[in-house]
């Protein structure tokens, strides 16, 4: 996207609270869990407690010690950076078909009055295999598909860990949510690239959405932030811990906690002088398994707050478009 002080009216958007976009919120105040620590059975209650209280408030937390060297996650922000770099016409190689969400895409557009994001984007199904589109994976970088996949491997067994552990921090079985979501849940990767915008008082890098994931991990910038959640109709900054991922609640895990944990409302915001990179991993439930809230979780001080959901991106999507929150329309109705 080329850089000039005006910027199209499609990218405009206006905050709520009428405030700057780039008004300076205040950070956040986000655990930090070691997966480490959650591993071990013993030693693990407190850390299950931090993560129960963590993602029953934020709905996220920046996890370390996570099995990735930090030179690794450079690698991976590296190659990010460098496959956007790449002349246009090497990057349309790999563009997104209408009917599909797999390729590289300018911006994110679902429907035409929706404002557009200052982004480019590159996303690829990861999981499982025969999802995978192997044409649609750049073969420049040259690295790029070797370490994807040794990446992919890393985050399904991070996934695995924090499943088990947000049951557990529930006293529920290991597998409650692994069970509900199905040995073939999916997983997407979407590489995110926020160019410089000489607007950013006006113009978000990603609109305000929460995730139709189960969970999300995210690995930021080092050096650039941007992203921001909404609690309390208030903004906050998302700080960026370089070895940390930040892994977030999506509305498929508030759905099976029964409101437990929470799916944040949360945006990008864009830098003036700075790119910012993003590589985000959906991790997503089988299509026709049917997710909602755990019994267990249901009682008379608790009822039940939501109604059994299926292929929840196809729902989402429905709802989204007609600039709803597609978990509200899946709230029982008291
Ligand atoms: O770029 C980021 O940090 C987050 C992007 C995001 O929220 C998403 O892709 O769903
Ligand atoms: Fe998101």
């Amino acid at each position: 996207m080329e850089l000039q002080s005006e910027v199209p009216e499609k990218y405009i958007k206006k905050d709520k609270n009428g405030e700057p976009l780039d008004h300076p919120f205040p950070v956040m105040e986000i655990s930090v869990i070691d997966l480490g620590v959650l591993r071990t059975s013993s030693n693990s209650r407190d850390e299950l407690e931090k993560l129960r209280s963590a993602l029953g408030s934020w709905g996220c937390f920046q996890a370390i010690n996570h099995g990735m060297t930090p030179e690794f996650l450079d690698k991976m922000r590296e190659v990010t950076k460098e496959f956007f770099e790449l002349p246009m016409e090497q990057k349309q190689k790999y563009s997104k078909e209408n009917n599909d969400f797999q390729g590289y895409s300018n911006f994110l557009v679902l429907s035409e009055q929706q404002k557009l994001g200052w982004s480019e984007n590159l996303y690829l199904a990861i999981k499982p295999e025969e999802q995978c589109k192997l044409e649609l994976w750049p073969e420049k970088p040259e690295v790029f598909r070797s370490i994807l996949h040794e990446y992919s491997i890393k985050l399904q067994l991070i996934t695995e860990v924090v499943l088990k552990a947000m049951a557990s921090s529930l006293n529920l079985g290991d597998d409650r949510f692994l069970d509900q979501y199905g040995e073939r849940a999916k997983m997407s990767a979407k590489f995110n690239i926020y160019p410089p915008c000489p607007r950013p008082d006006m113009v978000l890098g990603m609109k305000p959405h929460a995730d139709g994931s189960a969970i999300t991990l995210i690995l930021q910038d080092k050096s650039t932030e941007g992203l921001q959640f909404l609690k309390d109709n208030q903004w906050f900054r998302a700080p960026v811990i370089p070895e940390a991922l930040l892994i977030n609640v999506g509305d498929q895990a508030e759905i099976s906690s029964n409101g437990i944990f929470k799916s944040l409302a949360h945006r990008v915001v864009t830098n003036s002088e700075k790119e910012r990179m993003s590589l985000v991993v959906f991790y997503i439930p089988e299509l026709d398994k049917e997710i909602e809230p755990f019994e267990e979780l249901v009682d008379e001080s608790r009822p039940k707050l939501y109604k059994k959901v299926k292929n929840y991106p196809e729902f989402y999507l429905r709802h989204y478009q007609l600039g709803k929150r597609p978990i509200e329309a899946a709230k029982i109705e008291t």
